[in-house]
């Protein structure tokens, strides 16, 4: 059990709340465990970074900077060991880890990039006036992460926060705390000052605190759409403080017109199994046309898929797909495929979920072009349903027939195709010819709907992690030399 889990003004502190544990969800072994973060706790953190705020925000961009960057040459000096760690708590293979890390590394040069381009200084000349355009941090803000990328997402609000002159309280994911904490000492040797960043460890509780308290200026969530929509209703009436929700969806993914099938077939498996499909992009729904080589995708599509390995993280050589993050949520795919089944779906390769003790799961396609009423949940693993159709705009009102709208995209020859379907599809992220996995930190990252609130993340995160000050500025003031009416000097 590790003792000192919370990262409170710059200390490490046992917590005094409940104890709770991450496992590794391929082998089933404890790999942490601590005590949470009560609701003084989560307190004295908020306070915490209130009373680093002033120094923090006041100090250049440059020294902001510096110890980003250096935080940035921590992650790429430590990199095999905070992947190792992912893996562990995660299942996600160490090839895929290390790519998290690296995604890690890169986001803080983007983020200065993005900080400068959306969110700097513009001056405009006026009649014996200068107008400017300015940015202020908001001050205290809370970040939320998810399990599935538990050092990438968290890092994607964390860095643009921090370099903005914000100051943060890190509520990780109650799976991943092992991963939050090993990030935050890096953080600390980084030179990060005390009560900049902290971190409150713990479950759904912990979260409620820190949501609910009145002292934060902000809160940057990635998570569920369910737990996003809680957070929403409870900043409901509340203008004075931002909250960013970057939240789940229900993909389409459309097939029509396609000459290479084995290509087709591996941006499909991309979009919907990578990550053991615990991505947030992942596509959920395949629309596939009725016709001889739309058939033939199908058929290629299943072969693959029945092919695809699935293994521990370490396993040499490396498996496609890890473990689920939990035993739990792997059973979870299991009875979404039952219910799939029971409403009418023709099973195309059956998800196998075979030791009840371990998060490993194979991959799973359900044909439901047939069923009436299929629920507009994101089942959130490798389980992908596929939708034969006979008209692109049948396609693509079906694709567009969801409360959620993260990513989509079309797989298709011919580029008038795409932009009809660019045209007229509902989401954030809509691809040509490429997988709806794998966005770049170099573009904005939100989806609409369900899926987020407007206020996208990745390249685009600096506009939420400050606000706008706009001013006319004169160093000397004179009489106008017409005055309004009615005015008599
Ligand atoms: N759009 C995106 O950028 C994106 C990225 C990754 C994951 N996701 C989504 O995240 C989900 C998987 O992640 P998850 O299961 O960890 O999400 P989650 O919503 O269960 O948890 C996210 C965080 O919120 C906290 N939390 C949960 N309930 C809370 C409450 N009532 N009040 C305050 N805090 C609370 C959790 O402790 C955790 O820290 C999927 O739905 C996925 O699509 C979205
Ligand atoms: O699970 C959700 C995130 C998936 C991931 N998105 C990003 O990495 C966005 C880029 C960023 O935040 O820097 C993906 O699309 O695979």
């Amino acid at each position: 059990m590790s003792s000192s889990v919370q990262f409170i003004d710059g200390c490490w502190s046992a917590g005094n709340g409940k104890t709770f544990k991450s496992i590794d969800p391929a082998r089933n072994q404890p790999v942490w465990s601590g005590a949470a973060a009560d609701d003084n706790q989560v307190d004295a953190a908020v306070m915490a970074a209130r009373k680093a705020f002033p120094e923090w925000s006041q100090r250049s961009l440059e020294e902001r900077l510096a110890i980003c960057k250096r935080f940035s040459e921590l992650l790429a000096e430590n990199k095999e060991e905070l992947a190792q760690t992912m893996a562990e708590e995660t299942g996600k293979p160490v090839w895929e880890t290390r790519t998290e890390v690296g995604a890690m590394v890169g986001k803080v040069a983007i983020s200065e990039r993005a900080y400068n381009e959306r969110t700097g200084t513009v001056e405009n000349d006026m009649p014996g006036a200068k107008a400017f355009i300015r940015h202020k941090p908001h001050g205290v803000v809370a970040v939320y992460g998810p399990y599935n990328f538990p050092g990438h997402l968290p890092n994607g609000h964390i860095v643009p926060a921090l370099i903005a002159g914000n100051t943060v309280v890190f509520k990780p994911s109650e799976l991943t705390p092992k991963v939050a904490e090993l990030t935050v000492k890096l953080w600390e040797k980084a030179g990060i000052p005390a009560g900049v960043l902290n971190l409150v460890q713990g479950e759904v509780e912990t979260g409620k605190a820190l949501s609910a308290h009145p002292q934060i200026d902000g809160l940057y969530f990635t998570g569920s759409s369910n737990t996003g929509h809680l957070l929403h209703k409870q900043f409901g009436g509340r203008p004075d403080k931002i909250l960013a929700l970057e939240m789940g969806g229900n993909n389409p993914l459309v097939v029509t017109n396609v000459s290479d099938i084995d290509a087709t077939v591996h941006n499909i498996v991309q979009s919907a199994y990578i990550t053991s499909g615990q991505r947030c992009t992942c596509a959920r729904r395949l629309f596939i046309e009725d016709t001889e080589q739309g058939r033939a995708v199908l058929d290629r599509l299943v072969e693959v898929t029945k092919n695809i390995e699935v293994g521990d993280y370490e396993a040499e050589p490396q498996p496609f797909m890890g473990a689920m993050i939990s035993a739990q949520a792997a059973a979870g795919m299991a009875d979404a495929q039952s219910e799939l089944l029971r409403l009418g779906g023709k099973s195309l390769v059956k998800l196998v979920h075979e030791d009840p003790k371990t998060g490993l799961v194979t991959p799973g396609i359900v044909d439901v072009t047939d069923v009436e009423d299929i629920p507009d949940e994101e089942y959130f693993g490798p389980l992908l349903k596929v939708y034969r159709f006979t008209s692109l705009d049948e396609a693509i009102a079906e694709a567009n027939n969801t409360r959620y709208g993260l990513s989509a995209g079309i797989l298709c020859d011919d580029e008038e195709t795409y932009r009809y379907f660019f045209k007229h599809i509902r989401a954030g992220i809509v691809n040509w010819n490429k997988p709806i996995t794998g966005a770049s930190s170099a573009a904005p990252f939100g989806g609409i709907g369900a899926s987020g609130n407007h206020r996208a993340s990745a390249y685009y995160a600096a506009d939420y992690c400050s606000y706008p000050v706009a001013s006319v500025e004169a160093d000397s003031m004179s009489l106008p030399e017409s005055l309004a009416p009615g005015l008599k000097f």
